[in-house]
């Protein structure tokens, strides 16, 4: 009896010890980022945008990966998976926490299978959030973003041509896999206004508790009540 207690405790340690992990899907613009920040404050994510660890590593001196990430960029295709996999492994490691966002990954096969071989294991996927907008309003956010000084060589119609072409291509196919496969995927719009995202769902309505009550705590929730709900679905507390 002690014995299955001590087993039964100690495989609950263990699998508390395995970072938790959640994919943020949608197209340039769609509002990863922005969602990202509420959730990371209001749950106690660490946000990983893999976008911003590739821009970073671009501009470190010396990196051998500066130049390709750049031209792959600017031309809005995606960079090898050993590249972005090892940069978010090194940040999951530099972070010391155990629960992640992970922004704009994966981008594409290459990106699902890389992180399939080298960190299925180490890690737990609790879910995959993707957030549709059309591509006429992402487009004019990025063209903001650009025009308000971003500083990114990728926020100009040119480059975004080509991130919607990749973004069809070959992100789409991800989001059906996941659609397709048991890990839940919760589908949000994010383009009906600054302060609101709508939940379209793809999940079981249960997972949802009352909106009444999560109304007026704070503004995060009214702009993301519908994420915010699929996430208390599952019981995370901040940490
Ligand atoms: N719901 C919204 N309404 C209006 N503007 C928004 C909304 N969500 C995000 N934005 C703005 O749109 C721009 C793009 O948002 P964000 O950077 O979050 O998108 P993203 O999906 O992370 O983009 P990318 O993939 O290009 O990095 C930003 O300038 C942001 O302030
Ligand atoms: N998994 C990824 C994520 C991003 N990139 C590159 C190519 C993207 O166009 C660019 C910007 O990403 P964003 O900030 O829009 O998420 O970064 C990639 O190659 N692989």
């Amino acid at each position: 009896m002690l014995e299955r207690v001590l087993v039964r405790c100690a495989t609950s340690y263990v699998s508390r010890m395995v970072p938790e992990v959640v994919f943020v899907l949608g197209a340039p613009g769609a509002g990863k980022g922005t969602q990202c920040a509420y959730i990371s404050r209001e749950f106690g994510f660490e946000h990983l945008s893999a976008g911003d660890l590739l821009r970073e590593e671009r501009q470190r001196p010396g990196s051998e990966y500066g130049e390709m990430i750049e031209a792959k960029i600017r031309e809005g295709q995606i960079v090898p998976v050993e590249v972005t996999c090892s940069l978010l492994h090194r940040a999951m490691m530099r972070s010391g926490k155990n629960r992640f966002l992970i922004d704009g990954f994966p981008r594409n096969q290459d990106n699902l299978e890389g992180w399939t071989r080298a960190m299925s294991d180490k890690t737990k996927l609790l879910f995959v959030l993707f957030f549709e907008c059309s591509q006429e309003l992402c487009v004019d956010r990025c063209l903001e973003r650009g025009a308000a000084g971003s500083g990114r060589s990728d926020d100009n119609l040119d480059s975004l041509r080509k991130r919607f072409d990749t973004y069809l291509k070959d992100t789409m196919p991800i989001i059906d896999h996941y659609q397709g496969c048991v890990r839940p995927l919760s589908l949000f719009y994010s383009d009906a206004s600054a302060d609101r995202v709508e939940e379209k769902s793809l999940v079981p309505r249960s997972l949802a508790h009352s909106a009444q009550t999560e109304r007026d705590e704070s503004c995060f929730f009214e702009r993301a009540t519908g994420v915010h709900l699929f996430i208390r679905g599952y019981h995370i507390k901040k940490t």
